[in-house]
């Protein structure tokens, strides 16, 4: 790359999975040329501190835990140095050469630093301006949020990041939040042999945005492998004497003792910050083009900011779902629709009406599409069908003491949301995308034949029980 370039059709800042996507689509088949403005990695928070690092630790875990509940399989348990070795080796030593050969490899410039808008279709990079002759697309995600608690900063809590590069596991953790990274990082600090792990949960359950149910049976195996979850608790006030940041990944300092809204007090080696995210939209120049320096960034059905028809937002930023393959998503349109309007073709547009997602606990939870809750807030006509995973073959045979549930919400004869929970309902999820996103009708997935014995057969007996309760029975 000419590296005096100040030129190019598309500029995206940020280099997350959405940021490359965007880049990759909007070039592909157009002829147009893009950069990636990137401050630290290629490959952004999913690839290096998110979702790569820690499934790549929770899936040693989850074997485990499994082999320990299948009689006759014997003598299970965990290398953790391996483990982490492995997780670094996933995260590539933070080495980000393999992203950037294939940004170039598809054409796509890559420039070093922190990008800032600096008015229309204008960018510049640590004092370095650059122009977009078409787009510029926002994709600079968000950062772990640090709520305004006592004594919580000076403490310098670990943040997911710590959690997903650990190097020291703690014997004693306490977590501050109850949503996906705590439930996710309780399990794999408990699997790696934390001795004391404690989540604090301000609202009634963990998990609060899945069905009621999923947060309990979580909560519930938590109790069995020895996770205390503090429900309706918020934390107060936390005093660390002793603060010594070694690192990203090394225990913060020494012990830190946590003050909870009931009074009781939680002493732990380790406190981590599981409580939402933060955009990363402040000092982004947003105020150059007449928008809000802070918050997330709102987007039309073009990924394009109102009123400013050069300007789009993908990822976490937009805060429409904090999740990459609804980001990635969000890319491929976007990148298309900048394509589209160079060429002067209609734009195409984003249909956001279903979100899957899969938490990675034991059991895991996985849902596509709406709640009960949502669907009745939304006017429909709502009808639900409920079934107990541990009564199929396919889960009889997974492990010994399966524990797991699976719920339908229907719109009158239209699928609108599922869930499921437990061992393995990871790859299930993407049938209920397909059938709620196809919109199959009721009738139609009785000719959906799962293969005995597997766990797909949770369909046929979810059709079953709509079916007994239609028939009042
Ligand atoms: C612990 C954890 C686990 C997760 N696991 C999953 C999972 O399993 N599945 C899932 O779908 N989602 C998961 N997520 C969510 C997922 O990580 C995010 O949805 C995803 O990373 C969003 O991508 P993004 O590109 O919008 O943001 P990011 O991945 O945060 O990327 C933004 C990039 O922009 C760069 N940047 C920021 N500001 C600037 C600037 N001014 N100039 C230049 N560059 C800048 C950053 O350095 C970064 O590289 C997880 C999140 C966490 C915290
Ligand atoms: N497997 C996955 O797909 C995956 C994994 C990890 C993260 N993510 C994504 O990352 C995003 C961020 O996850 P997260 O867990 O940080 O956020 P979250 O919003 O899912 O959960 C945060 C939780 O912290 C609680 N909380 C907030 N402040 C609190 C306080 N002061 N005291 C006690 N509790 C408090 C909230 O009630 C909430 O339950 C999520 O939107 C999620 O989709 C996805």
């Amino acid at each position: 790359m000419n590296p005096d370039r100040t030129e190019w059709d598309v500029i995206v800042i940020g280099g997350g999975p959405p940021g490359e996507i965007a880049a990759q689509y909007a070039t592909q088949f157009s002829g147009l040329e893009a950069v990636i403005v990137e401050q630290e990695l290629l490959g952004g928070e999913c690839s290096f501190w998110a979702c790569m690092p820690s499934k790549g630790l929770l899936r040693p875990v989850e074997l485990v835990s499994n082999s320990r509940d299948l009689h006759g399989v014997t003598g299970a348990r965990l290398d953790v140095q391996a483990v982490l070795d492995r997780r670094d080796k996933i995260v590539n030593h933070h080495d980000d050469t393999s992203q950037v050969d294939w940004a170039t490899g598809a054409g796509i410039d890559v420039v070093r630093g922190r990008g800032r808008l600096a008015g229309e279709k204008t960018v510049t990079v640590d004092g370095r301006t650059l122009t977009a002759r078409h787009a510029v697309v926002l994709a600079t995600g968000t950062r772990a949020s640090v709520p305004p608690i006592d004594g919580l900063r000076e403490a310098r809590p670990w943040t997911s990041r710590d959690a997903t590069n650990v190097h020291e596991i703690p014997r004693r953790i306490v977590i501050v939040g109850g949503g996906v990274v705590s439930c996710e990082a309780a399990t794999w600090f408990r699997g790696l042999g934390a001795e004391e792990v404690t989540i604090v949960e301000g609202s009634e359950r963990l998990l609060s945005k899945n069905e009621p149910f999923a947060g309990e049976i979580v909560a519930a195996a938590f109790a069995d492998s020895g996770v205390t979850v503090r429900t309706k608790t918020r934390v107060t006030d936390v005093a660390r004497p002793v603060v010594n940041d070694n690192g990203e990944g090394l225990i913060h300092g020494g012990e830190v003792t946590v003050t909870l809204s009931d009074g009781s007090t939680v002493t732990a080696d380790e406190i981590l910050v599981a409580a939402g995210r933060t955009p990363n939209s402040d000092d982004l120049g947003l105020e150059t083009v007449g928008l809000e320096p802070k918050g997330f960034v709102d987007v039309d059905e073009h990924l394009t900011v109102p009123g400013i028809d050069w300007l789009y937002v993908v990822g976490d930023l937009n805060g429409k779902a904090l999740l990459t393959h609804m980001g990635k998503y969000q890319a491929r349109i976007a990148g298309d629709v900048i394509a589209d309007r160079a060429a002067g073709n209609a734009a195409r547009q984003h249909d956001h009406a279903i979100v899957p997602q899969v938490t990675f606990t034991d059991p895991e939870v996985g849902s596509a599409g709406l709640t009960e809750a949502q669907a009745r807030d939304a006017g429909l006509d709502v009808s639900v069908a409920e079934y107990d995973m541990a009564a199929l073959a396919g889960t009889y045979l997974v492990r010994d003491h399966y524990t797991g549930r699976a719920k339908l919400v229907l719109d009158g004869d239209r699928l609108v949301g599922a869930t499921f929970v437990g061992t393995g309902i990871a790859e299930l999820v993407h049938s209920a995308t397909v059938a709620i996103q196809a919109k199959v009708p009721l009738g139609e997935l009785w000719h959906a034949v799962p293969s005995y014995p597997t766990i797909s057969e949770v369909w046929l007996r979810l059709l079953e029980t709509i079916d007994s309760q239609r028939r009042g029975k």
